[in-house]
């Protein structure tokens, strides 16, 4: 009877669980955080309102978000042991390890402190303070430079850029990166989000979810697409070769990066609002060759394939006009998805059963063990 059992490859199209936190609709192509459109979270909101809003279902008043900028802003100095943690890490090693293996240290020194136990919304603000300063000290050393500390006069994506960069740029480009975290910050059950869920389901703690949602997340299926779409870039090199480059990638069945998602097939609901920000650092850095390269890989593809870019095709390339080093771009992301990740963690945990899926066997029928070397006697 095992041969009728339906299997659901890669859970494609299974639902799994109900969320209140967000709602990806490809038949509108629209995503939802707690039922605001993004788009217009993205235009009228700073990156602390969205966060708010996804952990408490409501945006802020002006007292509830003078409170919560407050915390924010004064959790954000790394502590030695952190610094000292990625001063010492292989710069061989991928700063997506460095982002991991920090998280992994801040979980083991917040349960040093017994007394000082906090909830897991309390951990999951302080994770949400210190992630940019982990990025911007990590990119920072890999270039030799000193680190700068963080600003509390100053908001989460414009202290982000201070701290990468040592100074402020133009509003223009603190308006896109704002942007592209706000697009970032949440897609309910994508992979990383889900691998924070099943560590939920076991009822370990918070800092394992977002250690193993950093894991997830690096793989180029996932946010190290973003990273993925330079490389590309850099291959062709310019607009002209975009076409030639396509057939030859295709005809060797490599999939390329920044293009097709698994739930919307129309084009994914957040790339307008990103490439209109990718526009505009193309007209403020004055790179029309790279805006040009793009559209000649994003038009070769659809006559190829008919596939659209996701949010990581136009993301790349903006936090590479930026200066972002490429492999920090996944860093990036995950900075900003550390909101929605723990605002999972936080709701599987209320309303938990342990994830456990049923594989279908399809290894050798038993048999008995015969040792043809030495055995046990
Ligand atoms: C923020 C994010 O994480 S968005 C996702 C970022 N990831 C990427 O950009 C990586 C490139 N994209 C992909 O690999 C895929 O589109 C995924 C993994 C995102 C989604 O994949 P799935 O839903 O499993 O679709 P699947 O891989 O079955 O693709 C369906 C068909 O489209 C093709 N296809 C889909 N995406 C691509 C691509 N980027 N390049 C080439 N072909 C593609 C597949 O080869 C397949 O063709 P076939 O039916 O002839 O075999
Ligand atoms: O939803 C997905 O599968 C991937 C994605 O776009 C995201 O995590 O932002």
């Amino acid at each position: 009877m095992t041969d009728q059992i339906e299997i659901h490859k890669g859970l494609a199209g299974v639902v799994v669980d109900t969320t209140d936190i967000s709602s990806v609709n490809q038949e509108t192509n629209s995503l939802l955080y707690r039922g605001y459109p993004v788009q217009e979270l993205a235009a009228k909101c700073s990156f602390e309102q969205v966060a708010y809003l996804l952990w408490h279902g409501e945006l802020p008043t002006a007292d509830e978000l003078e409170g919560f900028e407050a915390v924010e802003r004064g959790q954000r100095a790394l502590r030695p042991e952190v610094q000292a943690l990625i001063e010492q890490t292989p710069v061989s090693g991928h700063p997506m390890d460095v982002l991991r293996t920090a998280v992994s240290l801040l979980g083991a020194l917040e349960t040093r402190f017994p007394d000082d136990e906090r909830s897991d919304y309390e951990k999951s603000v302080r994770l949400f303070a210190q992630l940019p300063a982990i990025v911007a000290y990590d990119q920072r050393h890999r270039h030799g430079m000193d680190p700068v500390p963080a600003r509390e006069d100053l908001d989460y994506a414009s202290n982000f850029l201070w701290m990468t960069f040592g100074e402020l740029p133009d509003q223009t480009v603190i308006d896109a990166f704002r942007v592209s975290l706000v697009l970032y910050a949440e897609h309910s059950f994508n992979a990383s989000t889900f691998t924070a869920r099943v560590v939920a389901s076991t009822l370990s703690d918070l800092h394992s979810g977002v250690v193993a949602a950093i894991g997830a997340l690096k793989g180029p299926l996932h946010g190290g697409a973003n990273e993925a779409v330079m490389a590309t870039f850099s291959e062709i090199g310019s607009a002209d070769r975009a076409e030639a480059w396509l057939e030859d990638a295709l005809a060797s069945k490599k999939k390329i990066m920044g293009f097709g998602h698994r739930v919307y097939k129309n084009g994914d609901s957040r790339v307008p609002t990103m490439k209109a920000a990718l526009d505009s650092l193309v007209d403020y850095y004055n790179r029309p060759d790279l805006l040009e390269l793009y559209t000649a890989l994003e038009q070769a593809m659809g006559d190829a394939k008919n596939i659209k870019p996701n949010l990581d095709y136009p993301s790349g390339p903006a936090y590479h006009l930026m200066g972002f080093d490429t492999p920090t771009f996944t860093p990036i992301f995950a900075a900003a998805r550390v909101t929605g990740w723990t605002a999972h963690f936080i709701e599987q945990q209320a309303h938990n059963s342990l994830i456990r899926p049923l594989s279908q066997y399809t290894g050798p029928a038993q048999r008995g063990v015969r040792p043809t070397g030495r055995g046990l006697g």
